[in-house]
């Protein structure tokens, strides 16, 4: 395979240029493990350890591989084993908090160029969920494009579409069915050679029947087969990024759960336009929209050119920024607090020594 198959190109082959002279090879992480990571490379698939002084270095999560990044590698080919000693800089990041409590980034996919955001059309339909969705999409400076699936158990597709439209202005919107073959031409255009599209959605909203749909052939394991009796057929290892057999890369994450944010305040301004602009209309620059009189969103909400839900959204996804910011705050310095700690005590071994 060719590096280009994978989506090299000459933003890469320049970051590359420094570690060019060594005996060091690019790679691309398709599966990320607990410790190691699966990397597609020229000559094959390895599996990879970062090096100890990388992990030496390392401050936070982005510091590490995720799946889809570039990294740079020494390959000892004769055991399939490597070891990464760089991540090559990201073209974008789709990032969200890591479920449950912890304050953490989890990085879902890098340098893609085109996110699917899939939402199913039955009873877990939810645009409150696309809008958080668009959020995070608009922040990792990937295209997004959304994707309402299982048209066959809908009958008001179009309306729930239109629903979509006002909180998407200007994203591509595609109603499809990979039971009835509906819409899957249009969202094969999407998947060009050298270019790499990533499913993001819930769980079980049919990102991979999709996948096997698009390919007509089965690439990735559905709900279907992981269910069913043929357990265990499947003998090819998981990867989440595939590059494809016409061209073009695909990542396929695991469904999600909760979608939390992760530092998002671009995502936010570019996916609420809408609101910011009219904010910029009002009376007092730093306007909160409370009670604050000539307030343009205010107005927007009386004459009902804003939407109220669409305001709450708003303010409810700027409220949750705000808390993960002053949580975040509050790990850092911690970690700070912990990190002049140890100093302290190695000082104080070493003094008491004399
Ligand atoms: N009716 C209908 N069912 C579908 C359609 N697409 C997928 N399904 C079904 O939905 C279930 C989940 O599909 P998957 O493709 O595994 O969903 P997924 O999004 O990949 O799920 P995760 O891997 O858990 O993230 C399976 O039982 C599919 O057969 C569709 O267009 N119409
Ligand atoms: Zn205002």
């Amino acid at each position: 395979m060719k590096l280009t198959d994978l989506g090299w190109n000459p933003f890469f082959e320049e970051a590359f240029k420094p570690y060019e002279q060594d005996e060091f090879t690019a790679g691309r992480v398709s599966l990320e493990h607990k410790h190691m990571y699966r990397v597609q490379t020229e000559s094959g698939e390895v599996l990879a350890e970062v090096s100890g002084k990388m992990r030496h270095n390392a401050l936070h999560r982005e510091d590490y591989p995720a799946v889809g990044d570039w990294v740079v590698l020494s390959v000892r080919q004769e055991e399939q084993r490597a070891t990464i000693h760089a991540v090559l800089p990201r073209r974008s990041k789709f990032s969200r908090k890591v479920a449950g409590q912890v304050t953490e980034e989890q990085i879902v996919a890098t340098n893609v160029d085109t996110v699917f955001l899939v939402t199913a059309l039955n009873l877990d339909f939810n645009v409150r969920r696309i809008e958080r969705y668009l959020v995070l999409a608009w922040e990792s400076g990937a295209n997004p494009v959304i994707v309402l699936s299982k048209a066959d158990l809908c009958a008001d597709a179009e309306e729930k579409a239109a629903e979509v439209e006002a909180v998407a202005v200007g994203v591509p919107i595609h109603i499809i069915s990979s039971a009835e073959n509906r819409g899957l031409a249009e969202l094969a255009a999407y998947i060009a050679p050298g270019k790499t599209v990533a499913l993001m959605g819930s769980s079980g909203v049919g990102k991979s029947t999709l996948v096997n749909r698009i390919f007509g052939e089965e690439i990735l394991e559905t709900g279907d087969i992981r269910h069913g009796d043929d357990k265990g057929k499947h003998t090819t290892t998981h990867r989440e990024l595939l590059a494809l057999p016409g061209g073009g890369i695909l990542i396929d994450t695991p469904g999600m759960r909760e979608l939390q944010l992760w530092d998002a305040a671009e995502g936010l301004s570019t996916s609420f336009q809408d609101i910011e602009s009219l904010g910029a209309d009002c009376f007092f620059q730093d306007c909160q929209h409370n009670n604050e009189p000539n307030c343009a969103v205010k107005q927007a909400l009386h004459d009902g050119t804003l939407a109220q839900e669409r305001f709450d959204s708003y303010l409810k996804l700027q409220k949750e920024l705000a808390y993960l910011a002053r949580k975040e705050d509050k790990v850092l310095q911690a970690a700070e607090k912990a990190k002049w700690k140890k100093i302290h005590q190695t000082a104080k071994k070493q003094f008491n020594r004399f």
